[in-house]
Order: structure tokens, then C-alpha cells, then sequence
């Protein structure tokens, strides 16, 4: 099969039609309307990324990587209470399988909060990120990285909003002032390494959106509806953007959340991705949407109670998918927050 007739089945979303003339517009959003029922994933194009950011972002990353690995631990999670920095390969699993990927997780860059026991528990999220000393550049380049992909996120985030029949700020309510903005720099070793086929396990992205750019190497791979597993190769020049279980969750299973899964590279080659995944303010509730009759009908559902509080209530269910995917992190920091069961069990970390 050759790469056009793999990606024949995932479709392209330019975003400069979103701000064409009135005609053009209003086509796009009812394209994006149908895309949206089919498809969890799609290519974007005409985002206006600037080239020359991305090849930066990608060459500095892969310099981070090349780091001894106790260059690369000088900035290891388990230091920030704040769950930013790097995690070495072999050490998360995915429903109970190991994951073969080294990555750094960056967020907003902020200052610590004070924690009393007054404070909502997920204001321990809140505080800087950690860069390594070794690679100076990296710091400036992911902070202005990290702003064009929430520009491109919230544009598309509008763009949703309008294909769901909702004003184009349906969703400032939940990412305004200051959405989540985690971003990953992956690295996938060769199965010389990973000695599996498992970069990441099967899951689905929590946020909003996920915005991903994928370096040369395929290995994404996307769950249709219908169970059929597709290959989402990379394309030069465009993103792959994947809507994730807060979207699902606000549009009752109108919108989907694919499952996906990364295939590590065969031996002797490595594979590189950066992912954004944007998320809405931590002291939201993720609110249910009213879709128009003709979406509504059209509504799957959705497996947890869609009406419970406690699934909406996004940062109390950030801090907890944190503390279980990083158990030494929240060993060292949060044991306030563990249960027994958890202080004494294995610290195994899960990615999702
Ligand atoms: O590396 C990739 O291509 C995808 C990674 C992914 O799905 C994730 O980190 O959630
Ligand atoms: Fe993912």
C-alpha cells in the first residue's frame, strides 16, 4: 500500500477555510460536521505554523534526546510536585504493558501555589516546568511552540463549536483565562530496545483537542468505529488533530474520542513526536451541550454517567489520572493524597 492510499481513509481539515469569504465558511463547517461524526482524527492544513518553528522544535528535541541519560535525569519527573519533566522509556505502562517511549511533559509555566488543606487538591498541578541546562534553546522554542499549537487548538476548538450549531465561543466558558496546555516531546526507541511492538498502548486523549506533530517516522495508529485499525502516517506540513473525551463527553458521544495506539519502530530506527493536548480550565465542569435536533438524533452516547459531577469536574480527574499514571512522583509529593493500598503497591507508572 503506498502512503496516499493509507491516509485515504483519514480526512484533510484545511482551517483557512474557517476564514474565507461567508460561502466558503459556511461549506467548511458543514464538511467539518460531517467529519466530526465519522472521525475522531483528521489532518489539518493552512494552520500557518511557521516551518522553520517546527523543523527548531524537532532538531532541538532530538539533541535533548541524544543527552547521556543522566544528563536527561537531571530533570526527571519525580523532582517536580508538579508532574513536569522527563520520563525515561520502559518505565510507564498502558493497562498493565510497558510503553517504550522517553519523554519530557511540559505545561503552562507558572509559580507554585501555596497548599493548605484548604486548597482545591488540583492547584498542585500549577508551577514551573523543568529545562534542561544542556540544551538551553529548548525552553524558548517549546514556550513559542506551545502558544501557536493553543492558537491552532482554539481555532479549531471554534470551529467545532460552530459545525455543532453553538456561537463560536461555545467553549471560552471552560478554557478561558488559561486552558491546559500539556505538551509531550516523545521519543519511540527501536524494537532493539523496546524488544515489543508497544510505543504507547491503545487509549484515548482526555482534552479538548489533541494537536500532534509527527517527525518522518509512521507508527500512529487509529480504531475506526467499526473495530478496523488504520495507520495515521505522518504528512509533511500538517498536524493530526484528535478530539478527546471532554468533547465527548460535552456532545453525549455526538463527537468521537478514537482509541490509538503507537507501533514502535523496528529496530535500528527511532521515531519523534511532539503532542499538545489542550485542555480546559482546571476549576471547570465539563458542561453538556444542547446539539441541534438533527445532531442530537444522531448522539452515541456515552459509557460513563454522562450527568455525574464527578467526571466533569476536570482538574480533581486531571490530579487523579496524574497520581496514578506517576506513582513515584506522587510518593514523593503528595502522599497526603494516597491511600494506604497506594503508598504500599508498586510504583508502576501508567500512561493512561
Ligand atoms: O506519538 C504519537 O504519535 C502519539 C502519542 C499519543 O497518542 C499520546 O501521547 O497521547
Ligand atoms: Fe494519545
Amino acid at each position: 500500500m503506498t502512503i496516499q492510499e493509507k491516509i485515504a481513509t483519514l480526512p484533510f481539515v484545511d482551517i483557512g477555510r474557517f476564514h474565507a469569504d461567508p460561502a466558503e465558511r459556511a461549506a467548511f463547517i458543514a464538511d467539518l460536521r460531517r467529519i466530526l461524526f465519522d472521525h475522531g482524527f483528521f489532518y489539518l492544513t493552512g494552520h500557518g505554523v511557521d516551518p522553520k518553528l517546527i523543523a527548531d522544535v524537532l532538531a532541538t528535541s532530538k539533541r535533548f534526546f541524544a543527552l547521556p541519560l543522566e544528563e536527561k535525569l537531571k530533570i526527571e519527573m519525580v523532582k517536580s510536585p508538579h508532574f513536569r519533566g522527563y520520563n525515561r522509556a520502559g518505565y510507564e505502562r498502558t493497562r498493565g504493558q510497558q510503553d517504550w517511549r522517553e519523554q519530557i511533559d511540559i505545561n503552562t509555566e507558572g509559580t507554585a501555589v501555596e497548599i493548605t488543606p484548604e486548597t482545591p487538591a488540583w492547584k498542585r498541578l500549577l508551577g514551573p516546568n523543568q529545562w534542561p541546562e544542556a540544551v538551553p534553546e529548548l525552553k524558548p522554542l517549546l514556550l513559542a511552540y506551545q502558544a501557536e499549537v493553543t492558537r491552532i487548538g482554539i481555532d479549531v476548538l471554534k470551529a467545532i463549536a460552530v459545525a455543532l450549531g453553538q456561537p463560536e465561543d461555545a467553549f471560552a466558558q471552560i478554557y478561558e483565562p488559561q486552558p491546559s496546555q500539556l505538551l509531550k516531546i516523545i521519543r519511540y526507541p527501536g524494537r532493539e530496545v523496546a524488544q515489543t511492538d508497544q510505543g504507547v498502548g491503545a487509549h484515548k486523549d482526555g482534552g479538548f483537542v489533541t494537536v500532534l506533530l509527527q517527525d518522518t517516522v509512521e507508527g500512529l495508529r487509529v480504531q475506526t468505529e467499526d473495530g478496523v485499525w488504520i495507520d495515521a502516517p505522518p504528512v509533511p506540513g500538517t498536524f493530526v488533530i484528535n478530539t478527546g473525551e471532554l468533547l465527548e463527553l460535552a456532545t453525549n458521544g455526538f463527537v468521537r474520542a478514537d482509541v490509538h495506539d503507537v507501533i514502535a519502530p523496528p529496530a535500528g530506527v527511532e521515531r519523534f513526536s511532539v503532542a499538545f493536548f489542550l485542555g480546559s480550565r482546571y476549576d471547570a465542569t465539563i458542561p453538556v451541550i444542547d446539539l441541534p435536533e438533527e445532531l442530537k438524533i444522531k448522539e452515541r452516547g456515552i459509557t460513563v454517567d454522562a450527568l455525574n459531577p464527578i467526571f466533569r469536574e476536570v482538574g480533581q480527574n486531571h490530579l487523579k489520572s496524574r497520581l496514578r499514571s506517576h506513582p513515584d512522583v506522587a510518593r514523593a509529593h503528595h502522599a497526603d493524597l494516597l491511600t494506604p493500598e497506594q503508598l504500599a503497591g508498586e510504583a508502576i507508572a501508567e500512561a493512561y
